[in-house]
Formats: structure tokens, C-alpha cells, sequence
């Protein structure tokens, strides 16, 4: 497989993802040749990695800061943002400087998130350290910040000017964690690319080693699937009549609930392969799909050993919890839900009766 492949983000503001291995002499090249200071945003799981990219910008001629943030969800707070944006304001960051985000999803939405908002915006590339960063989170500009009520209830539309995917870092990510990113891979499969899919089925062993091509190949294919619908919609409005990025949210309805309720201790991952689940189950019990692709999506998830079911009991707090979805419109709940194989559409309004007829299918 080629060492290096460059996957074009076709917004207003042109990017490339660069996948590949042994990549830092790329970072050099996406930097902004005026941003003196480079803030370099890591969780402190990553302070090694962090710390060598700083001294390497420093060894370039600019002034690098490392900010050390808490590792996974609990670095997408208001209080970390706030941290950084100290640090920012000590350093005397200017219009012209930049951030580098590195880590996992987490990371680089919070990383994203103080770029987005220091000075109303300065520019920075994404560096991602996981599967589920790399083929999802760092792509697109979706950044955001958690508060007590919910998930990414906080956050802006900011592009990164570049993302390097550096599937060296992988190396050491539990396999956990590479379930969790794939979750995302298998969610681009279903609403876009059933490649991705077939890919899974014939070897899920294969797909879990971060060292095989196929991983390489799924990660590309589902990066292709994020970086074409954020070039057709990136602000998420939808507005040419078709479903737009709301596709990318598949399982996301339920999944978000799912992980506030666990507080966060579920993989972001996990959650959404259960929330696949029940939005299958939904689009079956709505006469959209059959049982059959239903149980593709249960046998597909399951075979990289992802959950398909939720306990029981739980219901009305999930419910509570999925009233402050984004794709909500006042009262209503709209779900991204599939009308056949990657033709993804919205079911505004469910009848609350179906609604708890489909959980009901995934929490016997
Ligand atoms: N902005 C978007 O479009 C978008 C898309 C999907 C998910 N997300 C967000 O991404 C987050 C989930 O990201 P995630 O799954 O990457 O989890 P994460 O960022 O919480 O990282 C998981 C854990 O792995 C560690 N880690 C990261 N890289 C590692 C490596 N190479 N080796 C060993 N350990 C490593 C992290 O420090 C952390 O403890 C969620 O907050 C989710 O909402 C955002
Ligand atoms: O990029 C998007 O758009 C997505 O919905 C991708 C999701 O995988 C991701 O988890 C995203 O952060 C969810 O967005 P939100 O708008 O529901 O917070
Ligand atoms: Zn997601």
C-alpha cells in the first residue's frame, strides 16, 4: 500500500488528511509559515508524543508551549478550555499563531474548541492517536466541549487546516479502544460505503490488528465517507433538501444518551454501535428496512466485539437524555435512520409507542 495517501477536504476552506506511517515531517509543511507560537494540546497520556512534537518545533525555529490536558472525556470540560486559554493568553498568542491538537477524540475536540474560540479563531492541525480520531473526529471541524446536561452541548464549526494520521501511533492503543473507532468505520459502512462492511465480515480478526492493510483500507474508506459529506454540508443544515451531515450522526441519538448515563465510562464507540442498533430497529418497526439488515448490523458490530444491546429499566432517563440531541426541533426527536443500505434518511417524530417498542427489541 502506498506510504503516504492524501485525502482532500473539499469545504470552503480546503484541507488534506494524510494518512500513513512515520509522518512528522509532514507537520512542518501544514503549519501556517507565520505562526510564530505553537500551542501543542495533549492529554498527559500522551506526554511523551506531545513534548517531542514542541521540541521539534522549537528545533524549526518557533516557539512551542506544550498544554497538558486530562486524558478522554474529562479534558471536554469549560474548565480545560479555560486552562488553555491561560496559557494562550500568558504565551501572548496572536491571530497569527496556531494549536496542534494530538490525542485521541477527546482531545482534539477539545483541542479544536480552543482554537475555534481563542480570538474568535486561530488555525490548527489535528494530530489523531486513534482509530475512532482518525477515521472520524478530527476530520470535519465539528469541535465541542461536554457540560453537566449532556455531550458536545457546547462548541463551533472550526476546521483544522490539516490532519495527520500517523498509523504508527496506533501501535499502542488497547484493542478496546480500536472497537470504539471502529464502531464509526462500520457507521460510514452503513450509511455510505458497504465495502466497509463486506471488508468486516470477511475477516473481523484482521480488521482489529492496527498493523494490517485492511485496517489501513477501512480507515481511508471511512475518512472518504466524512470528508464527502462535510464538503456537501459542513455546518450540518442540510439545506439542499437532502439528509446532509445529519448521516454522520447515525446512532448517535441514542449512543450520546447512553454515554452521559454511564458517565462516560461506556467507549464514545460503544454507545453508538448500540444506538445503531436501536435505530435499525426503529426504521424496521417504520416498515423502512427488513429484519435482515437488522441483523447485519448485529452481526457486523458484534464480530469486532462491540455491544448491540442495553440493559432494561432505563428507559425514561435515556429518553430524557436523547430530548437535548442536536438533530431535536423543540419538542421533537428526529433520528438518522436508513430507508435501505447507505441511503440514510430522518424520521422526524417517532410515535413515542415505537420508540419504546424498538428499545424494547434491544434490551431483552
Ligand atoms: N468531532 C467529531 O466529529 C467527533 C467524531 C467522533 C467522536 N468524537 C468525540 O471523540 C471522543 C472519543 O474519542 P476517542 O474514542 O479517540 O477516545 P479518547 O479521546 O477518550 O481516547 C481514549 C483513550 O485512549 C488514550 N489514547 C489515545 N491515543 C492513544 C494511543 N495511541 N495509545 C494508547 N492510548 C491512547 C487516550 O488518552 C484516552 O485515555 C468523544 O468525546 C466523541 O464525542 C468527535
Ligand atoms: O461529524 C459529524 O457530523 C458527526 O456527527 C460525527 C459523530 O461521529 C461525532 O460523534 C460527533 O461529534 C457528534 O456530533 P453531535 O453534533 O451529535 O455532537
Ligand atoms: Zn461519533
Amino acid at each position: 500500500m502506498a506510504e503516504h495517501t492524501r485525502i482532500h477536504v473539499a469545504t470552503d476552506a480546503p484541507y488534506d488528511v494524510v494518512v500513513g506511517t512515520g509522518l512528522s515531517n509532514e507537520l512542518p509543511g501544514l503549519l501556517p509559515a507565520d505562526a510564530e507560537r505553537v500551542a501543542v494540546i495533549h492529554p498527559a497520556s500522551m506526554r511523551g508524543l506531545g513534548e517531542a512534537i514542541r521540541a521539534s518545533l522549537t528545533a524549526a525555529g518557533r516557539e512551542g508551549h506544550a498544554i497538558e490536558i486530562p486524558d478522554g472525556e474529562s479534558a471536554k470540560t469549560s474548565d480545560v478550555a479555560a486552562f488553555c486559554w491561560s496559557v494562550l493568553g500568558r504565551a501572548g498568542f496572536t491571530r497569527s499563531d496556531a494549536i496542534v491538537g494530538v490525542g485521541g477524540g477527546a482531545a482534539t475536540d477539545l483541542a479544536g474548541f480552543v482554537a475555534a474560540t481563542w480570538l474568535r479563531g486561530v488555525r490548527h492541525v489535528l494530530i489523531p492517536t486513534t482509530v475512532l480520531g482518525m477515521v472520524d473526529a478530527a476530520v470535519g471541524g465539528k469541535t465541542a466541549i461536554d457540560t453537566p446536561e449532556g455531550k458536545n452541548l457546547v462548541g463551533a464549526f472550526h476546521e483544522p487546516v490539516g490532519v495527520l494520521c500517523d498509523l504508527t501511533l496506533l501501535s499502542t492503543l488497547p484493542v478496546n479502544e480500536v472497537r470504539s473507532g471502529l464502531a464509526e468505520v462500520v457507521k460510514c459502512g452503513f450509511i455510505a460505503d458497504p465495502v466497509i462492511l463486506e471488508r468486516v465480515e470477511a475477516d473481523p480478526a484482521v480488521v482489529l490488528d492496527v498493523r494490517s492493510d485492511v485496517l489501513r483500507e477501512v480507515v481511508e474508506r471511512g475518512i472518504e465517507v466524512k470528508a464527502r459529506v462535510v464538503a456537501g454540508d459542513l455546518t450540518e443544515t442540510g439545506a439542499d433538501g437532502t439528509v446532509g451531515r445529519e448521516a454522520l450522526n447515525y446512532g448517535h441519538t441514542l449512543g450520546h444518551a447512553i454515554e452521559r448515563y454511564e458517565k462516560y465510562t461506556l467507549r464514545h464507540g460503544a454507545a453508538v454501535a448500540i444506538g445503531m442498533v436501536y435505530a435499525a430497529e426503529l426504521a424496521r418497526l417504520d416498515g423502512r428496512i427488513d429484519a435482515e439488515l437488522v441483523q447485519r448490523h448485529r452481526d457486523v458490530l458484534g464480530s469486532v466485539g462491540l455491544p448491540t444491546g442495553y440493559r432494561p429499566g432505563v428507559w425514561d432517563e435515556l429518553l430524557a437524555g436523547m430530548r437535548l440531541d442536536k438533530k431535536s426541533r423543540g419538542s421533537q426527536l428526529r433520528f438518522v435512520v436508513l430507508d435501505a443500505l447507505a441511503e440514510p434518511g430522518i424520521f422526524p417524530g417517532p410515535d413515542p409507542a415505537l420508540l419504546t417498542a424498538a428499545y424494547a427489541e434491544i434490551s431483552r
